[in-house]
């Protein structure tokens, strides 16, 4: 723990610096990693901005931004709304502060994402939302600004609802809350319209509510510009909301000002008009040309296969079938095209979305039954759906099968060469096709269609490869077996199956599989003659090695001996653990694993009792000098030591250097 690298980890700051200066002095910018430790600790009380809750939170905050913009500018042009409802406006008003306030905090302990990361330290978040823009703008718009009318000097009465116009800074939320809604809902293009006419009306009414004021001002009914001088405060604010519709839709029936003011409030009026009018109408035609581009994407598009048929004259009942098949996708909201519409989603989530789809009808065609609902969604990507008219001939007989197909909805018939007799109906949840695709045994067809089938009516089919069908025969071999049969059964029925050749394709398969076990036992004797063949090849090389190595000592002790040098021999000692290889020598271990060497002269105090108790070849050897002037004729002659002699020989244990 007192270690100056466990020291260095738990205070970066000083080693941070350090590194700084070094860099600064070579030029070099540092990049500080972000800590690890901020990012990966979720909080509590943070809340994912993405999440639901933060959605039905910013959701709620419409309504208080809401208020202020509709109530204000009412309370400020119509003082006898204001003077009738104090106590109800006193507290919508704390009740719009308070979750103005609230919405603050909620700000303060929302996360952001940092690298893709969402990150919920508190202290992070914090630090974030008040180095931000939004923050001085939310105060700005909480600031009890009516107070202001309490210090001396400063006109006005508190409770005045022009002194809480800071309220309405509020506006970039209610933006915030309409995207998001936006990117939730389902109808994305009625909550555009719906947000277009809720800011219509919104400056409707704030222009008919200034429009009022200023008719106060003049004097209500002194010219037929100004509202008249109605006595319900209804019917002035509807006067003025349909004064300021006139305007604002550019009708242009109001009467003609009178007055410098009058002028200059309807030119006002008039150049918001075009302004609000365009981008209304603008905002419009995109709605309206984005509901139609998404039919396009869903739906194949007939003008072009149209127009491909006039030119090249094909018209009469053709044309018409691929009208009819057209107008029947659209109608039946059939999306052949759904492959198209998801190819940008990633590879999991698209398969996710099609399991989500399809699996209901998966689930009833009668060969998935049993399947477990892993399986199925792997399965489902590969499925294409294919809507077939009637009278539509799915496969014909002869053709080479290239897939096969599930019944989804609809009625398909097998039917006889003259395309009318029909043999077999075919309904929701079966499936055909298949016979071509899997080889069955004896199939005098091979991958030929062995029937004519037509759709009866539209057929929703799902469509498999046969690539993809063979992977997931692959993996599910009860599958084969069910299509197998059921094939087989057919075929026999229609006499397409050559029992003999069958009887004799099972033959031949028993008899490759023979072959292959026989084979599989021949290799696996191989390998293990080759495995022993490698361990003796491997014993013996290491026999060579301590053989080399005992010479080249013995060469050494002859070399001493010419230089005159006393030699003493010890007794044999061990050199490291023994490793036995075929030891079926007759001499004892002991001796087995010893080695001859010259003893050096420290060795001899250390050996000094072991050479005298010596016992065996290493005391006679000692005795005698024999076994140097045997080394030396060996070694002259070039020829191994003799079985029996000190060294290793063939068979005999060796000493594994360590
Ligand atoms: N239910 C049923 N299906 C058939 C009959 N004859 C052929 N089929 C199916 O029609 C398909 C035509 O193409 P395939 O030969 O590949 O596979 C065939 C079978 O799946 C029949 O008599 N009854």
């Amino acid at each position: 723990m007192g270690t100056p690298w466990n020291w260095a980890l738990q205070n970066p700051e000083p080693l941070y610096r350090d590194a700084q200066n070094w860099a600064s002095m070579y030029q070099i910018t540092l990049y500080r990693a972000p800590r690890a430790s901020s990012t990966a600790i979720p909080q509590r009380w943070t809340r994912d901005p993405a999440g639901d809750w933060h959605y039905w939170w910013i959701s709620l905050m419409v309504l208080p931004i809401l208020y202020n913009w509709v109530v204000l500018i009412l309370r400020c042009c119509f003082p006898e709304v204001q003077e009738a409802h104090v106590g109800l406006w006193r507290g919508l008003d704390g009740l719009s502060d308070a979750l103005y306030l609230l919405d603050i905090a909620v700000r303060l302990h929302t996360g952001f994402l940092e690298d893709g990361i969402l990150v919920q330290d508190i202290s992070r978040t914090r630090r974030r939302y008040l180095c931000s823009w939004a923050f001085p703008w939310d105060v700005a718009a909480v600031l009890p600004t009516e107070l202001l009318c309490l210090l001396p000097g400063v006109p006005g009465v508190p409770g005045v609802p022009a002194a809480r116009a800071n309220r309405c800074l509020r506006a970039p939320r209610l933006f915030e809350a309409f995207n998001q809604c936006e990117t939730r809902t389902g109808w994305p293009n009625t909550f555009r319209v719906a947000k277009l006419m809720m800011y219509l009306v919104l400056g409707i009414h704030w222009h008919g509510c200034l429009y009022f004021a200023l008719s106060a001002r003049l004097g209500p009914g002194t010219d037929p510009w100004v509202c008249p001088a109605f006595a319900r405060p209804l019917r002035r604010y509807l006067h003025s909301f349909y004064f300021s519709t006139l305007v604002l839709a550019m009708v242009g029936d109001t009467p003609a000002p009178q007055r410098k003011e009058e002028f200059l409030f309807t030119i006002a009026g008039f150049l918001l008009a075009v302004l609000g009018f365009a981008t209304i109408t603008g905002s419009i035609s995109a709605v309206i040309a984005n509901l139609s581009a998404a039919d396009a994407a869903f739906y194949p598009d007939a003008g072009p296969v149209r127009r491909y048929l006039r030119a090249r004259g094909v018209g009469g009942r053709l044309a018409r079938r691929v009208a009819r098949w057209h107008q029947h996708l659209r109608v039946q909201r059939k999306l052949p095209a759904e492959r198209a519409v998801l190819q940008h989603l990633p590879r999991g989530l698209r398969a996710e979305v099609a399991a989500s789809v399809h699996l209901p009808a998966l689930r009833r065609v009668g060969l998935f039954r049993g399947w477990g609902h892993e399986v199925l969604r792997q399965l489902v990507p590969r499925l294409r759906p294919q809507v077939f008219g009637p009278g539509e001939f799915v496969c014909r007989r002869g053709d080479v099968g290239r897939e096969m197909y599930f019944v989804r909805e609809g009625r398909l018939a097998v039917v006889a060469e003259d395309g009318v007799t029909q043999l077999a109906v075919l309904g929701e949840g079966l499936y055909f096709g298949e016979i071509s695709l899997i080889n069955i045994k004896g199939n005098t067809a091979g991958n030929r269609r062995t029937a004519n089938i037509l759709s009866i009516g539209y057929s929703d089919l799902f469509c498999l490869g046969k690539e993809d069908l063979a992977e997931v025969l692959v993996e599910f071999p009860h599958a084969r077996a069910a299509m197998e049969a059921k094939g087989r059964e057919l075929l026999l029925g229609m006499g397409r199956l050559d029992t003999g050749a069958e009887a004799a394709a099972a033959a031949a398969e028993a008899e490759a599989e023979r072959r292959l076990w026989g084979l599989e036992v021949a290799l696996e004797g191989l390998q293990t003659r080759a495995a022993r063949l490698l361990a003796q090849l491997e014993a013996s090389a290491l026999r060579m090695a301590l053989r080399v190595q005992r010479l080249e000592g013995q060469l050494h002790l002859r070399q001493q001996q010419e230089e005159g040098t006393p030699t003493v021999w010890g007794p044999l000692r061990t050199q490291g653990p023994p490793r036995t290889q075929g030891s079926t020598g007759a001499q004892g271990p002991t001796a087995r694993h010893r080695q001859l060497l010259p003893l050096r002269n420290g060795d001899r105090d250390r050996d000094g009792e072991g050479a005298g108790k010596g016992t065996g070849r290493g005391r006679g050897a000692v005795g005698s000098g024999l076994g140097t002037s045997r080394y030396r004729s060996r070694k002259q002659l070039g020829t191994p030591s003799p079985p029996g002699r000190p060294g290793v020989t063939r068979g005999d244990t060796v000493t594994v250097p360590q």
